[in-house]
């Protein structure tokens, strides 16, 4: 069954000085799809993620998300819409438990904000308990209630990416943008964060984007995969045809290399710019 557009991406382009970080750059992900992002150090991906998630504004180009037109709108209005990118927990946030950090997640699509319901304690305390469930049953669906009290800065690096997983998931969102979530990562906790993907892409239908040098995550994971360079899409195809592709490789590893049959399955790879 054809599944519609979720977001549209349309000729964005951003500069930083003379420099093209993102140049007319276009991309569909459809609802319900593991879309991956790749491409060597410096091709613009995560100025793509900061372009599309409000944080950058676009020099050119729109944003379509369910249809609307939510170019250049600010993280927090995304937020309230559902378009969630994930971010290191904040420092100050390192003494709460890991309970606390995700019931400190403002409630998804109500237009709610965290400064909001900081300046109404008593209705924050009415729903605290309903906050408390929703974070119990994250931290079991992600088999992580074993650290449910712990503070989040005594946790693991692979730990606290799966609770910043949760902490989008608190959020009820319907597309999640994740930004090389296995870099620093070893291998069991890289496949951890791949079946809680995998499991929330098939149980729950959240969508993801995911950017990653990692190409074994790439590959299990992804149902489409996009390939930029130089701010620009190079290619774009099944994971397994563009991880095969002669271009693709080329902009990976240099010239002559997909010639010697080097392919980037299974493979990390990063470049310097
Ligand atoms: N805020 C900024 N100011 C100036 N230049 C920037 C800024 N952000 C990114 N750039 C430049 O834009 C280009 C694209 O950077 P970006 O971080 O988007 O690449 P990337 O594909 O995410 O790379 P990596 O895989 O290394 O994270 C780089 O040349 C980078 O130096």
């Amino acid at each position: 069954m054809p599944q519609p557009d979720l977001l549209v991406v349309q000729n964005l382009s951003i500069a930083f000085g003379g420099l093209k970080a993102v140049d007319d750059m276009s991309l569909t992900i459809r609802r319900g799809s593991v879309a991956g992002l790749i491409g060597p150090n410096g091709a613009g991906k995560s100025t793509l993620f900061n372009l599309i998630a409000g944080y950058y504004q676009p020099d050119s180009g729109r944003v379509m998300l369910d249809g609307e037109d939510i170019t250049g709108q600010p993280p927090h209005l995304l937020f309230g819409k559902g378009l969630l990118r994930t971010f290191q927990i904040a420092r100050e946030f390192s003494t709460l438990t890991a309970r606390e950090n995700l019931m400190m997640v403002p409630a998804g699509q109500s237009g709610e904000t965290w400064l909001g319901a900081l300046l109404r304690p008593g209705r924050v305390r009415r729903e605290e308990r309903a906050l408390r469930e929703k974070a119990d049953d994250i931290l079991d669906f992600l088999q992580i209630t074993s650290i449910a009290d712990l503070p989040a800065g005594s946790l693991s690096g692979g730990q606290k990416k799966l609770l910043e997983l949760g902490r989008t998931m608190m959020a009820d969102p319907k597309i999640i943008f994740l930004d090389e979530v296995g870099a620093g990562v070893n291998r069991t906790l890289l496949y951890t964060i791949a079946d809680a993907i995998r499991r929330l892409n098939r149980e729950r239908g959240y969508t993801f984007c995911l950017v990653e040098h990692d190409m074994q995550f790439i590959a299990e994971l992804c149902d489409e995969v996009t390939c930029m360079a130089q701010g620009r899409l190079l290619s774009r195809g099944t994971a397994e045809s563009i991880l095969s592709d002669e271009a693709v490789i080329e902009a990976y590893l240099g010239r002559g290399r997909a010639a010697k049959g080097t392919g980037l399955a299974g493979t990390r790879v990063e470049t310097m710019p």
